[in-house]
């Protein structure tokens, strides 16, 4: 694989339109994107269809979370599309998931798409999950507990923080894939992220994919941002001892 192959671009953007302007200003031909909520809700099923026939690969992120057949049923469409990733929330539980993947496989004619499950979003910190999500434990633990239950149900791996990803392969394995948002270059304002990582951090941890939206899709040159976060990523020297 080839290094850039590991950033996938968050096209946070509400219109098509919008996108390929996005994509014209980041300049990678047939790079990695992430289709969200945002994008999905305006353009529907079909911008999945237009990015990977302009040669892009496609994770589309809408975070299923509903009773397993509801989401068994949508995986099965979602399938259809072509999106070389999905993915679930993991406190939908193992059975949800198992249809998850199931739902992917009915669906599927050639490649099912990789299925990941969010352990926990990068926006929560520890304040959180104890005082509103009412989870008394450190977030690493549950975030590893979520990771083991989604290796066991027969998912590809995580959307996880970076900070997390060394652990969770420890207690899964080294091949259960660590995708990861809450990435910023060093400077960048964090905003709403709470669990955050540069590039080259988040692959000394041992992040198999970085998510990276508006340190790139936001900066006033797209270009230059993706290729500061590609050399970060590709020069890593921060080791996991610092
Ligand atoms: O835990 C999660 C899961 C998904 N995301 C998504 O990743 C991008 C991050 O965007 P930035 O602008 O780089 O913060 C965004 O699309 C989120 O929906 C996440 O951040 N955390």
């Amino acid at each position: 694989m080839r290094e850039e192959e590991h950033i996938i671009v968050a096209l946070d953007v509400s219109s098509k339109d919008e996108m390929f302007r996005v994509l014209k200003k980041i300049d990678q031909p047939g790079c990695y994107v992430k289709v969200g909520m945002e994008l999905y809700m305006q353009e529907g099923p079909d911008i999945v269809r237009e990015l990977k026939a302009g040669g892009y690969s496609v994770f589309l992120d809408l975070k299923l979370h509903d009773i397993p057949h509801t989401v068994n049923r949508a995986m099965k469409g979602l399938a259809r599309l072509g999106a070389d990733m999905v993915n679930v929330h993991a406190a939908g539980g193992s059975e949800m998931m198992r249809a998850a993947v199931e739902g992917l496989d009915e669906g599927t004619s050639l490649y099912r798409p990789i299925c990941l499950a969010v352990t926990q979003l990068t926006s929560t910190d520890q304040a959180m999950l104890e005082n509103e999500l009412l989870i008394n434990r450190p977030i690493t633990d549950v975030i590893s507990e979520y990771a083991a239950l989604a290796s066991a149900s027969g998912l590809d791996g995580v959307v996880c923080s970076a900070l997390e990803a060394n652990q969770i392969k420890t207690r899964t394995s080294p091949d259960f894939l660590a995708v990861t948002p809450g990435i910023r270059l060093a400077d960048d304002a964090a905003g709403d992220q709470k669990r955050i990582a540069t590039p080259a951090q988040a692959r000394a941890f041992g992040s198999d994919f970085i998510v990276v939206g508006r340190s790139i899709t936001a900066a006033a040159d797209p270009a230059a941002a993706f290729q500061r976060v590609l050399e970060d990523w590709r020069n890593e020297t921060w080791k996991i001892t610092n």
